[in-house]
């Protein structure tokens, strides 16, 4: 049998999309996804998921990292789903479905190709010496960075990584530097294990450590520049929860294609 697959990409983290609303989703074999993933002997992409009915939801998303292994939540994977899904018919304007860190509401522009996306509200951040550690649905480290440009992100991030605090459970590395009127993230990714061009959860995590960091509160509107363009961020926060968080972003369709 053929399967249909959609390649979309969100600010450049890429990810191959399947509609899976004909049958339960059975039988994962890991080893066919990281094929998949792979830029040299398969379509190449950070990540795969597959789109289910729910029952209570307008669908449901399950998200594979480019290693092969179910991955915590993808924000930018959300809001490539919601575009699919609204390609396929399922959803118009709006939606609420279904992901592993629990629901998600997101808006979609009338072209199809900006979504904003409701993460989870957050109540922690620790410290580890300078850096945070939080999880947006994804487990990340924030540090600072001068001179991020020319800073060895796989490197340093990796070594972050794989450290004895994080190594078993893995983390998300996120550098950032303040740019003024933005801020410049960086990020190395757990489960594909090398650096992306951009990550949803990561920059969320970001905006939120930067927040904490200058000590601001209220309604916060934070704009991001990753390697692959620009995501703005907003959340109100009181000084101890992060709440109303919204990821915005491009979500476009670069190409489809049969197996
Ligand atoms: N690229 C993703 C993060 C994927 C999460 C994954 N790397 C993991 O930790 O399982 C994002 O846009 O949020």
């Amino acid at each position: 049998m053929k399967i249909n697959f959609f390649k979309y990409q969100g600010a450049g983290n890429d990810f191959i999309l399947i509609d899976h609303t004909l049958s339960p989703l059975k039988d994962i074999d890991n080893n066919w996804i990281a094929q998949l993933c792979d830029r040299r002997f398969g379509i190449g992409a950070d990540g795969l998921m597959f789109l289910t009915k729910h029952p209570d939801f307008d669908f449901e998303m399950h998200y594979f990292n480019a290693d092969g292994k179910l991955g915590s939540m993808c924000g930018n994977g959300g809001r490539c789903i919601v575009a699919f899904a609204k390609n396929l018919g399922i959803i118009d304007k709006e939606t609420n479905f279904l992901a592993v860190d629990g629901p998600h509401y997101a808006r979609i522009s009338a072209s199809g190709d900006w979504v904003e996306l409701q993460m989870i509200d957050v109540d922690s951040i620790t410290n580890d010496i300078d850096a945070f550690v939080l999880n947006t649905g994804s487990p990340h480290y924030v540090a600072f960075q001068k001179d991020l440009k020319n800073f060895d992100v796989f490197t340093e991030g990796k070594k972050i990584r794989y450290n004895e605090i994080y190594s078993a459970k893995g983390i998300n590395v996120n550098f950032v530097e303040d740019m003024g009127d933005h801020l410049f993230v960086r990020t190395y990714e757990r489960g594909v294990e090398d650096e992306t061009y951009a990550c949803g959860t990561g920059v969320t995590a970001v905006a939120m450590a930067m927040a904490k960091h200058k000590s601001q509160t209220g309604h916060i509107k934070t704009d991001i520049k990753v390697l692959g363009g620009d995501i703005k961020i907003e959340f109100d926060y009181d000084g101890a929860n992060f709440t109303n968080v919204f990821l915005c972003g491009p979500a476009k369709l670069v190409f489809e294609g049969q197996l």
